[in-house]
C-alpha cells in the first residue's frame, strides 16, 4: 500500500481520486451493448452473456424447477444466517416509512403527501466474482416495504448456467420470482429497454463493477431512474493511537477482496500505527483465497498519515468515502462532524462486515466520492412522493386572492382567470 505522509490540502483532489479505467473506452464499450440489447432484445443479452460469462443459455429466466432445486440445496444453517439478517434489514426499514399527514396550511386548504411505491423496479445482483446474495436482502426488502408491484432481478450464472442457490434463496424469501441469469451491461440493457423475456422497468437498483456502473449512468441520461451511483467497494478507516492494528488490517481487506478496483484507505494521527497495519496486513493477506484481488485493490489504495485530529477528519470528508469506520477514543463525537460518508461504523467493535450482511443497515452505497451528494439504498429510493391537495369554497376565498395577485403580476392571466371563474360562483 502506498504511503503517504502530511499531504498539504492542495494535494487533496488528486489524492482523492479513485482509480478508473479509461473512461472514454468504457463508455464506448458500454454504449454499444446497449444498442446491440435495445436493437436485438433476447438473441443479444445470450450473446453477450456467452461472450463474458462463458455460458450459452437457451432460457434466461429461471425456470420453476430450478427454484425448487435451488432451494434444497441450501445448507440449514446459512438459511437461518439469511433469515437473521433478513429480520434486521426489515426491522430497520420498516422504520422508514411515514404516515400520511395532511397539514392545513389556511383554513379549508389541505395539503398532504403520500409516498406510492414505483410499480416496476429493476434489481441488479453482482455476481462476477462472487455472487453476492447479501445484496437480494438490501434490494428485496426495502422494495417489498415500499410496495413495488413488479420487480426483476438480473444477476450472473456461473460457469454451469446455474445461479448460485442462496441467490434463489433469498429471491424468494423476499417474494421475487422474476429472475434473469444475466449480468453486466447486457442486465442493465434488458430492464432499462425490455426484452422478449426480460420485463422493463422504471428503475433500476443495484450494485456492481465498472460496466455495470457505467450503464446505470448512461441509461439514466435515457430517462430511466437509477438509484445512484454504486461501484468498486472502499472503505476509509480514520484511526487514533487507541485503534487495534489487526482489526483496521481485517477491515481494508474486507473491501480490498470485492475485487481489483476496490480501494481502501487508512487515515491516521499515529505514525506507528502505519507500520502496524502493515505488518497485519502482510499476515492477514497470505491467508487469503483470494488474495490476488486484495493485493491488486491494495495497490490501489493509501496509507495517509496526517498531524492533527481536525485534518484527518476535513480529508475523510474530502474523500466521501462509502463506508468510514472510526476507531478513535472519541468516535461519537467524531461522527458528528463526518459530512460526506455513506454509511459510518463507530468504534473497534463494528466491522463493515457486519452492516454489509445483518446489522440492519443498507450495503448498496454511493461510491467515487458519490457520497457528497447522494445517500445509499433505502425505502425512500423506492418511492415516488406523491402530493395532493384539496380545497373547499372557504379555503379558495382565503386563498384567491393572493393566487391572482401573483398570477397577475407574472402575466399569467389564465392562471389568475381559473380562480376568478371560481370566486364569481361562491
Ligand atoms: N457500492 C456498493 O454498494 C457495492 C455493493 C456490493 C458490491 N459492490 C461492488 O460490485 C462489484 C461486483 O463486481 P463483479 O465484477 O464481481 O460483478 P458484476 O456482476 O458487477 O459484473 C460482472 C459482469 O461484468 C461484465 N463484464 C466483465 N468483463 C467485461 C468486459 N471486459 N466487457 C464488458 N463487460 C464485462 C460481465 O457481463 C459480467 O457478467 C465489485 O466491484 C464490488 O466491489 C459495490
Ligand atoms: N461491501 C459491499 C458494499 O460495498 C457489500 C457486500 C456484499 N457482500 C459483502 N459485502
Ligand atoms: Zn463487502
Amino acid at each position: 500500500m502506498n504511503i503517504v505522509r502530511f499531504p498539504s490540502r492542495n494535494t487533496w483532489p488528486a489524492l482523492v481520486q479513485r482509480p478508473v479505467m479509461d473512461t472514454t473506452q468504457l463508455q464506448q464499450t458500454v454504449k454499444d451493448i446497449l444498442a446491440d440489447v435495445r436493437a436485438n432484445g433476447d438473441e443479444a443479452v445470450k450473446r453477450y452473456t456467452s461472450r463474458f460469462d462463458g455460458v450459452t443459455l437457451d432460457n434466461l429466466l429461471l425456470q420453476p424447477g430450478e427454484i425448487a432445486a435451488a432451494i434444497a440445496a441450501v445448507p440449514e444453517q446459512l438459511k437461518q444466517a439469511i433469515e437473521t439478517a433478513a429480520t434486521n434489514i426489515r426491522r430497520f426499514h420498516n422504520k422508514q416509512t411515514a404516515a400520511v399527514e395532511v397539514i392545513e396550511t389556511m383554513p379549508g386548504v389541505q395539503c398532504w403527501r403520500k409516498s406510492v411505491g414505483i410499480e416496476k423496479v429493476g434489481l441488479y445482483i453482482p455476481g462476477g466474482t462472487a455472487p453476492l446474495f447479501s445484496t437480494i436482502l438490501m434490494l428485496g426488502i426495502p422494495a417489498q416495504i415500499a410496495g413495488c408491484k413488479e420487480v426483476v432481478l438480473c444477476t450472473p450464472p456461473g460457469k454451469d448456467g446455474k445461479l448460485h442457490p442462496a441467490i434463489v434463496y433469498a429471491a424468494q424469501l423476499v417474494g421475487i420470482t422474476c429472475i434473469a441469469k444475466t449480468g453486466g451491461v447486457q442486465a442493465i440493457a434488458a430492464m432499462a429497454y425490455g426484452t422478449e423475456s426480460i420485463p422493463q422497468a422504471y428503475k433500476i437498483f443495484g450494485p456492481g463493477n465498472q460496466y455495470v456502473t457505467c450503464a446505470k449512468q448512461l441509461i439514466q441520461q435515457e430517462g430511466i431512474a437509477i438509484d445512484m451511483p454504486a461501484g468498486p467497494s472502499e472503505v476509509c478507516v480514520l484511526a487514533d493511537d487507541t485503534a487495534d492494528a489487526a482489526f483496521i488490517a481485517a477491515d481494508l481487506l474486507s473491501q480490498a477482496e470485492h475485487g481489483n478496483d476496490s480501494q481502501v484507505w487508512l487515515v491516521t494521527t499515529s505514525e506507528p500505527l502505519i507500520a502496524k497495519v502493515q505488518q497485519a496486513l502482510d499476515e492477514q493477506l497470505s491467508k487469503l483465497p483470494r488474495r490476488d484481488l486484495a493485493a491488486n485493490a491494495l495497490a490501489n489504495s493509501k496509507l495517509v498519515l496526517v498531524q492533527q485530529m481536525e485534518e484527518a477528519i476535513d480529508l475523510c470528508n474530502a474523500y466521501a468515502a462509502e463506508h468510514l469506520i472510526i476507531a478513535c477514543k472519541d468516535d461519537e463525537a467524531l461522527a458528528q462532524r463526518i459530512m460526506n460518508a455513506g454509511s459510518v461504523f463507530l468504534g473497534n467493535y463494528s466491522p463493515e462486515s457486519a452492516g454489509d450482511y445483518a446489522s440492519g443497515t443498507n450495503h448498496t452505497l454511493p461510491t467515487n466520492g458519490f457520497a457528497k451528494a447522494y445517500s445509499g439504498v433505502s425505502v425512500d429510493s423506492f418511492v415516488k412522493k406523491i402530493t395532493y391537495q384539496k380545497l373547499t369554497q372557504q379555503g379558495l376565498l382565503q386563498i384567491g386572492n393572493t393566487v391572482i395577485a401573483m398570477a397577475e403580476a407574472e402575466g399569467l392571466d389564465a392562471h389568475a382567470n381559473a380562480v376568478k371563474v371560481r370566486l364569481s360562483k361562491i
